[in-house]
């Protein structure tokens, strides 16, 4: 056995609660052996870290990480807009190597901010798992369906594709990849295709992710045509079920949020893209009260335009408070617990918390720093003031993917480079 010992810091525990105490990782097994006092003696490597916040590494519920390409290509518009004239048609001109290129931009960016795990919607994605095998996260990733464009075959070719994706890729880099199944959203994938491929995902035994009701074009037309809500008709066809996901849940109404919570599906909250794309701000404290499970995530770079889970939960917070007019809707303690557990809870993995057996998923932050000063509360600390740049080193798996902001799995400043280029490359191609 190979151990790893992170000593001297306060701790996060699962309870938000925060004690100072050490970490002992099995690096073998990527679990936590035990958290108490004086654990360094016979770890075989040892961080420091006297001075620092021990906490979960951040789980970000919903991206689009190869959009990291598209960051300040096309801002200031409504999603539809913004979707058909700017992203779609970019992205058409996408390659499997942009892709790449693009995934290893964003992971470098989550490890730069203490993300260690993610759920992740994208085409080509066996090229985002490469991505994830190299930059050592933890990731749930489906292929993104959408069929509204598209003739019969077309559109069957893309669903099974979103099935094969989520056998094929189940399990791999040790594991630390698992999958789902991924519809675009309910008005982008005709209700055909949802009834025939939704029962065949639920065979193979994959969760279904999807955009819900993410703005009100998403909820008037299914409305009009169906006479129900879209959590209804999402329900209807199986896809609220338990151990599923949506992303966004913005405009939603009394009735589907206690669908979701009698469901057990989990809503992926994602502020900075809500509140840019102007699409609404989502009933976090309502779906809290009524026992849904709600995570925090980024969405893609291009809506936001960073992937720092520790800005989305400040903007989660905060937006929280503004929607019900309360100073304490979405405390800090449910903002910090969204961010590590609920997030996790939602795609359905075991990180978010440091307790003895569960995943060495950690980031540590520096804590001495003058925005960081003095410590009353490191709760509030991390849901209201901590940066990026405050994340000191980032541990995902029981590996030391940062240490001392030096990213140990991905070259930074080439992955800088050709990301760049590529991304320059793809826009001139768009144009033409
Ligand atoms: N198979 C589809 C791709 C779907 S992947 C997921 C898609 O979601 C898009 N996307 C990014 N952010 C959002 C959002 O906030 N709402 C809806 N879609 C988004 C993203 O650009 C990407 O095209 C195709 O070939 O076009
Ligand atoms: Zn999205």
């Amino acid at each position: 056995m190979t151990t790893l010992a992170i000593t001297g810091g306060q701790v996060l525990l699962p309870d938000i609660s925060v004690t100072r105490a050490d970490v002992l990782i099995d690096q073998d097994s990527g679990k936590i052996l035990e958290i108490g006092d004086n654990l360094a003696g016979d770890a075989d490597e040892t961080i420091d870290a006297t001075g620092s916040f021990v906490t979960p590494g951040f789980v970000n519920g919903h991206s689009h990480v190869a959009m990291t390409l598209l960051r300040g290509y096309a801002d200031d518009k409504p999603l539809d807009a913004w979707l058909q004239e700017d992203i779609w048609p970019t992205e058409a001109e996408l390659t499997p190597e942009d892709v790449h290129i693009g995934a290893k931009l964003g992971l470098l960016e989550m490890i730069k901010s203490g993300t260690t795990a993610f759920a992740d919607m994208y085409f080509m994605v066996p090229q985002i798992a490469d991505a994830v095998e190299e930059a050592g996260l933890r990731a749930r990733l489906g292929h993104g369906i959408v069929t509204v464009a598209s003739d019969e075959e077309e559109a069957r070719a893309d669903a099974q594709e979103g099935l094969e994706v989520a056998e094929a890729l189940d399990g791999r880099a040790d594991g630390r990849i698992s999958t789902a199944f991924m519809p675009h959203s309910l008005t982008t994938v005709g209700s055909e295709y949802l009834e025939e491929f939704v029962p065949k995902a639920r065979d193979l035994g994959v969760p279904i992710h999807f955009h819900g009701n993410e703005t009100t074009n998403e909820v008037t037309p299914i409305v009009e045509e169906r006479g129900v809500r879209p959590m209804a008709y999402a329900a209807e066809r199986g896809m609220l079920e338990e151990g599923d996901f949506l992303a966004h849940g913005v405009h939603l109404d009394e009735s589907e949020i206690g669908l979701l919570a009698e469901a057990g599906t989990s809503v992926i909250h994602c502020p900075a893209s809500n509140m840019k794309l102007a699409s609404g701000i989502a009933p976090v404290q309502r779906m809290l009260d009524a026992g849904v499970t709600v995570g925090i995530g980024t969405d893609g770079a291009a809506s936001n335009n960073d992937l720092s889970m520790l800005d989305e939960t400040r903007d989660a917070a905060m937006i929280g408070k503004l929607k019900d007019g309360d100073a304490s809707a979405v405390d800090a303690e449910s903002a910090v617990h969204m961010m590590t557990q609920g997030s996790a809870d939602a795609i359905g993995l075991e990180s978010g918390r440091l307790e003895e057996g569960a995943p060495a998923d950690l980031a540590v932050i520096d804590l001495e720093q003058p925005h960081l000063t003095p410590h009353h509360d490191l709760v509030s600390h991390l849901a209201y003031a901590t940066a990026a740049a405050d994340v000191r080193h980032t541990i995902c798996d029981g590996q030391v993917l940062m240490r001392d902001r030096d990213v140990l799995t991905l070259e930074e400043e080439s992955v800088r480079t050709a990301a760049g280029e590529a991304a320059m490359a793809l826009v001139d191609r768009a144009a033409n």
